[in-house]
C-alpha cells in the first residue's frame, strides 16, 4: 500500500471514530501517524532535487512573496499589474505551468512576486503541479493566497488544509511548546498552567509513536495534541498569509464589505485596479522588513539606499547591520549611533545587541576613529524624539 493510501485509510478510521474521552488517546495516535505518513511523502524521491521541473527560480531582492491559489482566479493577471513582467492570462484553467518571477518596487526595496500555477484539492499529494507549486511557496517569506471573491469561500479552506498537510502553518506562531530529545532519564512532563487538550498519559503516547523514550517537555501554553505533533516533528514552517479577495467587480457592495473585514484579507480588483496601494501596504506589513539607513560622519544619511534586514532572515540588530555592510565590520566597531524609533534619545549610543527598527539611522564609530562634531556632550541636546526620520529628514539634517 502506498503513503497516500495509508493516510486515506487512516482518515477513514478518524472520521469513523467518535470524539469523547475515552477515544481521545486513540485519535491522538492516529493524528500522530499521519504526520508521520505526510513527512515520507514531502521527502524528495530518489534522485530528484526537490522542487524541479523548471520551478527553480533564482531569489532576488529582500523579500519573496508567493501566489498561491485556485486556477484561474487572476494571479497572473496580479503578477502582470504589479510588477509590469508579463505573465500570460486567459479564461481557461492551467493557463501559467511554470513560476514566473517579477519585482515589485515598493518603499525603496524590491520585492520579488512569483506567479504560480493553480492549484487544487489534492496538490498536497501531488496532484496537478502542487507539490513543486508548494515546494515554491516554503521557499518565500509569505504567501498571497488569491481568491476568486465570487466562488465559495470553502476554497480558501481547502487551500489552507493542502498547505498544512505539508507542513505549512499560516498565520500562527509556534505553539509554546519546549521539548527536547534526552539520550536516558525517560520522559518528564511539565506545565506552567492548568492544560485543557493534552495530559501527560496523552503526550506520552504520541512521543511513543515517535519511538522516543526519554525527552523534556514542558506546556508554555495550552497546546493541543496537533501542536504537540508539530513541535516533536520540528519541520513546519509558520508564514504570514494575506487573503486577497480578487475579481470584486462582479459581485456585490455587500458581500464585498464582509470581505473586507476579514482578518489578513483584502479585496482587489484587477479589471478595474482596485486597491492595489492597501493590497502593497498589508504585504509591506506582513514582511516585516526593516530599512536601515547609513549615515557617514559628518553628512546626511543616503535616504534612497537602505541596508535591509528582516527578523525572520539574518536578525535586525546592530551586528546584523554591520556584517550587513561588510563582513569583517564587525571586529573594528566601538559603537554606534542611532536615531529613529528604536532610539530612546537621539542619537542613541547603542551596542551590537541593539535591535534596529525600520527607518533608522545608523552611524557607525570605529575604534580607532573619533565621533566627530566633538563628543557625547553635544548629542544630548538632541533628546527630544521626533517620530520617524523620514519625517524628521524633512525638517531638519541629521546632525554629526
Ligand atoms: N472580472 C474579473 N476578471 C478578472 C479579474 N482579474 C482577472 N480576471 C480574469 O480571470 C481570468 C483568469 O486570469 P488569470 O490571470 O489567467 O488567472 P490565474 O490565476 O493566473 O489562472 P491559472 O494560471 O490558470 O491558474 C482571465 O480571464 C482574467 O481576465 C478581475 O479583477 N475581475
Ligand atoms: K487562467
Ligand atoms: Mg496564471
Amino acid at each position: 500500500m502506498g503513503i497516500i493510501e495509508k493516510i486515506k485509510e487512516i482518515e477513514a478510521e478518524m472520521a469513523r471514530t467518535q470524539k469523547n474521552k475515552a477515544t481521545e488517546y486513540h485519535l491522538g495516535q492516529l493524528k500522530a501517524k499521519i504526520a508521520k505518513l505526510r513527512t515520507q511523502l514531502l521527502e524528495p524521491p530518489k534522485g530528484s532535487s526537490g522542487a524541479g521541473d523548471g520551478f527553480e527560480v533564482t531569489k532576488f531582492g529582500h523579500g519573496r512573496v508567493a501566489l498561491i491559489g485556485f486556477p484561474s482566479v487572476g494571479k497572473s493577471t496580479l503578477l502582470t499589474m504589479l510588477t509590469g513582467t508579463h505573465s500570460e492570462a486567459a479564461s481557461y484553467e492551467f493557463t501559467t505551468l511554470t513560476c514566473i518571477p517579477g519585482i515589485i518596487h515598493y518603499n525603496d526595496t524590491k520585492i520579488q512576486l512569483l506567479d504560480l500555477p493553480g492549484i487544487i484539492e489534492g496538490a498536497s499529494e501531488g496532484k496537478g503541479r502542487g507539490r513543486q507549486v508548494i515546494a515554491v511557496s516554503k521557499s518565500s517569506d509569505i504567501v498571497l493566497m488569491v481568491l476568486d471573491a465570487s466562488k465559495s469561500e470553502g476554497h480558501r479552506q481547502i487551500l489552507t488544509r493542502e498547505l498544512e498537510a505539508v507542513g505549512l502553518r499560516l498565520n500562527k506562531r509556534p505553539p509554546q511548546i519546549y521539548f527536547k530529545k534526552k539520550k536516558t532519564g525517560g520522559i518528564s512532563f511539565n506545565s506552567t498552567l492548568h492544560l485543557t487538550h493534552v495530559d501527560e498519559k496523552l503526550c506520552y503516547q504520541i512521543l511513543h509513536e515517535y519511538k522516543i523514550h526519554n525527552a523534556e517537555v514542558l506546556f508554555r501554553e495550552d497546546a493541543t495534541v496537533d501542536d504537540l505533533i508539530d513541535v516533536i516533528e520540528g519541520n513546519r514552517k509558520y508564514m504570514k498569509c494575506i487573503y486577497v479577495y480578487n475579481k470584486i467587480d462582479v459581485i456585490g457592495i455587500d458581500d464585498v464589505d464582509k470581505l473586507a473585514r476579514q482578518p489578513n484579507s483584502v479585496v482587489i480588483s484587477c479589471n478595474l485596479k482596485l486597491n492595489f496601494d492597501r493590497l502593497l501596504a498589508k504585504m509591506w506589513e506582513a514582511m516585516g522588513l526593516v530599512r536601515v539607513y547609513t549615515k557617514p560622519q559628518g553628512q546626511q544619511p543616503d535616504f534612497s539606499d537602505p541596508v535591509v534586514l528582516s527578523a525572520d532572515r539574518g536578525g535586525c540588530t546592530v551586528e546584523d547591520f554591520c556584517n550587513h555592510i561588510h563582513r569583517n565590520l564587525i571586529k573594528d566597531v566601538k559603537y554606534v549611533l542611532v536615531w529613529g524609533t528604536s532610539a530612546r534619545h537621539y542619537p542613541q549610543h547603542c551596542g551590537l545587541g541593539h535591535v534596529l527598527q525600520d527607518e533608522d539611522v545608523v552611524q557607525i564609530v570605529k575604534k580607532k576613529e573619533r565621533e566627530d562634531g566633538g563628543g557625547r556632550g553635544r548629542f544630548k541636546s538632541h533628546s527630544t524624539a521626533p517620530a520617524r526620520i523620514s519625517d524628521r529628514e524633512k525638517k531638519a539634517p541629521l546632525k554629526t
